[in-house]
C-alpha cells in the first residue's frame, strides 16, 4: 500500500515556489525589531507571538481588499536598505529550511521608497539579501518586480525589471485590489515587456472573475496567472458520473489548458480572501484532474500562517494526494519558472526527480 506523505516528509522534498510575496513572509520577531529600530509605532502589538496571530486573523477577512490592509505594517518596516537586506536574506533561509530549492519571490519596489531609497537602491538591497540568504547553496531565488495595479507606475517598474534581468530579476507582475483595476490599465507596461522578450505573470481571477483572466491572457499576454482560481467559472459539470470526466470547458478555460498556461494556485490565501470556501472545495482538485498546468504556492506565509510544505500537506489531506501528485505539481512549477530552459531542466533532472525518488524510497522501505 502506498504511504501517505506526512508534513515532515513533505518538508524534505525538493520543492519549487513561484508565487510568494516578500512583504507577506516576514518573521514577526523581525517586524518587531525593525519597527523598534526605525521608530515605526503603528504595530498592533510588539509581542511576536501575538503579532503572528494578529496578522493571521486580520487577513482572514473574506475580502481581498481587507486582506491587503495588513501589508501596511510589513511595508511600513521595510523602508531602509538594512531592513530590505535582512528581510530578503531571512526569506531565502526560511524557504530553504522548508525544503524549497527554487523560488520566485515578488514585491513592489514602489512601496519601499518612503524612507528615501530610489527604486534602484530598493532592487539592489533585495538582491543582496537574496544573495546572502542563499549563499549556502540550498536554494536559488529569482525576483519578480511587482507594480501595484491601483497606481500608475507599471511602465517604470517594467523597465526596472528589464534593467536588472541579468542579475537576478527574472520577471514582472501586477498585484493589489483586482476589482476596478483591470490588467489592461497597464497594457503599456506589458507591451513593452513583450517587445523586450521579458517574462511576466498577472494576478488575475482571484478578487475578480473571467474578464480579468481573459484580459490578462488575450490583451496583455501573460505567461502565467497569479491564482487564476476563477477559471473554474468557465467549466461546467455536465451532471451525472464523474465530474472530471463530464466537465465541459468554455473557450477561455480550454485555451488556458491547451496553451499550458501555468496557474499559480495559493489555496490557504484563497480561503482568507473568499476566493474559495474550503480546501476540499478548492478548484485545484478538479483543475489537477483536468490536467491544467497547476502549481502550488504560499502567496503570503505570514498572513496565511503557512509554508509550501503545509500547503501540500493540506492538499494531501483534502484530496488524498501521494508522492507522484506532489512531484507532478513540483515539475509543473519548475517547467513554468522564468529562468532559462536549460537551468529548469537541470533542476528537474538533477535535483527534483532524484530528490523525490530518494524520499519515496526512504519512506516506503522504512
Ligand atoms: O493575493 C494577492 N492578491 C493581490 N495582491 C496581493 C496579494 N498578496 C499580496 N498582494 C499585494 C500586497 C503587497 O504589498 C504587494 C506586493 O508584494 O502585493
Ligand atoms: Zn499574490
Amino acid at each position: 500500500m502506498s504511504h501517505t506523505p506526512t508534513l515532515d516528509e513533505i518538508r524534505r522534498a525538493p520543492k519549487v515556489l513561484l508565487h510568494d510575496h516578500l512583504d507577506g513572509g516576514l518573521r514577526t520577531e523581525t517586524i518587531v525589531d525593525l519597527a523598534r529600530e526605525s521608530g515605526y509605532d503603528r504595530l498592533p502589538t510588539t509581542d511576536p507571538g501575538s503579532l503572528r496571530e494578529w496578522f493571521h486573523e486580520a487577513a482572514d477577512s473574506g475580502s481581498l481588499e481587507r486582506y491587503l490592509e495588513t501589508f501596511a505594517h510589513t511595508v511600513g518596516v521595510m523602508q531602509t536598505r538594512e531592513a530590505l537586506v535582512r528581510v530578503a536574506a531571512e526569506c531565502a533561509q526560511d524557504l530553504a529550511d522548508d525544503g524549497v530549492v527554487y523560488a520566485e519571490v515578488r514585491y513592489a519596489p514602489e512601496q519601499h521608497t518612503g524612507g528615501g531609497l530610489s527604486l534602484e537602491e530598493v532592487v539592489e538591497a533585495v538582491l543582496e539579501g537574496f544573495r546572502l540568504g542563499s549563499q549556502d547553496g540550498r536554494i536559488r531565488v529569482g525576483t519578480l518586480l511587482t507594480a501595484m495595479r491601483h497606481q500608475a507606475r507599471s511602465r517604470e517598474i517594467a523597465e526596472l525589471a528589464v534593467r536588472y534581468r541579468d542579475v537576478g530579476v527574472v520577471g514582472f507582475d501586477i498585484a493589489g485590489a483586482e476589482a476596478g483595476y483591470p490588467p489592461t490599465r497597464h497594457l503599456d507596461a506589458f507591451e513593452y515587456l513583450q517587445r523586450e522578450n521579458a517574462h511576466f505573470t498577472i494576478h488575475a481571477g482571484e478578487g475578480f472573475g473571467l474578464p480579468s483572466i481573459w484580459q490578462a491572457i488575450q490583451w496583455c499576454g501573460a505567461d502565467r496567472l497569479g491564482h487564476g482560481v476563477r477559471i473554474i467559472d468557465d467549466i461546467t459539470a455536465a451532471g451525472g458520473g464523474d465530474v472530471a470526466e463530464t466537465a465541459k470547458l468554455g473557450r477561455l478555460a480550454a485555451y488556458v489548458r491547451d496553451k499550458r498556461i501555468p496557474l499559480e494556485m495559493c489555496p490557504t490565501s484563497n480561503l482568507q480572501t473568499g476566493a474559495a470556501a474550503s480546501i476540499a472545495e478548492h478548484p485545484i482538485g478538479l483543475l489537477r484532474r483536468l490536467h491544467f498546468r497547476v502549481t502550488v504556492n504560499t502567496d503570503n506565509r505570514l498572513m496565511s500562517d503557512t509554508t509550501l510544505s503545509r500547503e501540500f500537506a493540506k492538499l494531501v489531506e483534502a484530496f488524498g494526494y501521494g508522492w507522484d501528485d506532489l512531484q507532478w505539481f513540483t515539475v509543473n512549477a519548475m517547467k513554468s519558472a522564468f529562468i532559462p530552459f536549460d537551468d529548469r531542466l537541470a533542476l528537474i533532472n538533477g535535483v527534483i526527480k532524484p530528490g523525490f525518488a530518494r524520499l519515496k524510497w526512504a519512506v516506503e522501505t522504512k
